[in-house]
């Protein structure tokens, strides 16, 4: 059985723009599991971040339900829907969203210092998570003496130290080159199989479709195909339910 993070049920946004209305979600209806590498394409405009945007909490559906686990984020206040993303939800960009005074591991320190995790711990979550990434002996340094794909690493490990239930990468190898993009690559599937996070990654990179456990496609607002490609990995979690974690 695979464990549902999200559940969205025929959501519909619209915006209006000086009397123009454009429909940016339209029905759309789709599950996320923990432990699936999820990809999501589709042409520039058709609605992907703002399918991110309203599955992680950041914006409300005009109508539609949204639930995650026992929460219902289509009937929350501002308030629980802030609690459920800084809870259980992380968030990588294509721009990396750094703190330039900060060193990496203060990076990566500062979700936990959010949820108010004791400083002791917080310092050993956080070089677990920069070992995840490969980023231990870069742990002292700040941004500006990182490489695009050192700092793409310290994003991620910012994002999965809380181990979210969801995971959001909005064209996370776009300004990378190919053997960072493809180590990021790597590093998402691990974190979806090994911390059983769902990961939604939109990306227009096609060297992610293979290591994709899922394809999703967009057009014009409207989920076109939802996929499971053979030869991906298997999209059974029992391997992190039931393995050695
Ligand atoms: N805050 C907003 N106000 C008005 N219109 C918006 C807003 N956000 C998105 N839109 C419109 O909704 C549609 C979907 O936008 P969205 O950013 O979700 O597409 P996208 O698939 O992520 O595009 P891209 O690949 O170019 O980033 C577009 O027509 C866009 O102009």
């Amino acid at each position: 059985m695979m464990r549902s993070a999200i559940t969205a049920l025929n959501l519909h946004k619209s915006f209006t723009v000086q009397g123009v209305r454009t429909n940016a979600l339209i029905d759309i209806s789709v599950e996320m599991y923990r432990g699936e590498f999820a990809v999501l394409s589709g042409p520039s405009g058709c609605g992907k971040s703002t399918l991110l945007a309203t599955l992680g909490g950041m914006t409300k559906p005009d109508s539609g339900q949204l639930r995650a686990g026992e929460i219902d984020l289509s009937s929350s206040t501002d308030a629980q829907r802030d609690a459920f993303r800084l809870r259980s939800c992380g968030f990588i960009f294509q721009g990396f969203n750094l703190f330039p005074a900060l060193s990496a591991l203060e990076q990566v320190q500062v979700p936990l210092d959010y949820l108010k995790v004791p400083e002791a711990e917080a310092r050993a979550r956080a070089l677990a998570a920069l070992e995840r990434v490969g980023l231990l002996h870069r742990q002292h340094l700040r941004p500006s003496h990182l490489s695009g794909g050192e700092k793409q690493r310290v994003a991620i490990a910012r994002a999965i130290v809380k181990e979210p239930a969801i995971l959001f990468a909005d064209e996370p190898t776009s300004a990378l080159d190919s053997s960072n993009g493809s180590r990021i690559v790597e590093i998402l599937r691990d974190a979806a199989r090994q911390l059983g996070t769902a990961v939604l990654c939109v990306s227009h990179d096609s060297r992610l479709f293979s290591k994709a456990d899922r394809l999703l496609r967009m057009e014009d607002g409207r989920l076109l195909s939802d996929e499971r490609p053979a030869s991906g990995r298997n999209t059974d979690t029992r391997e992190y339910w039931h393995g050695s974690h």
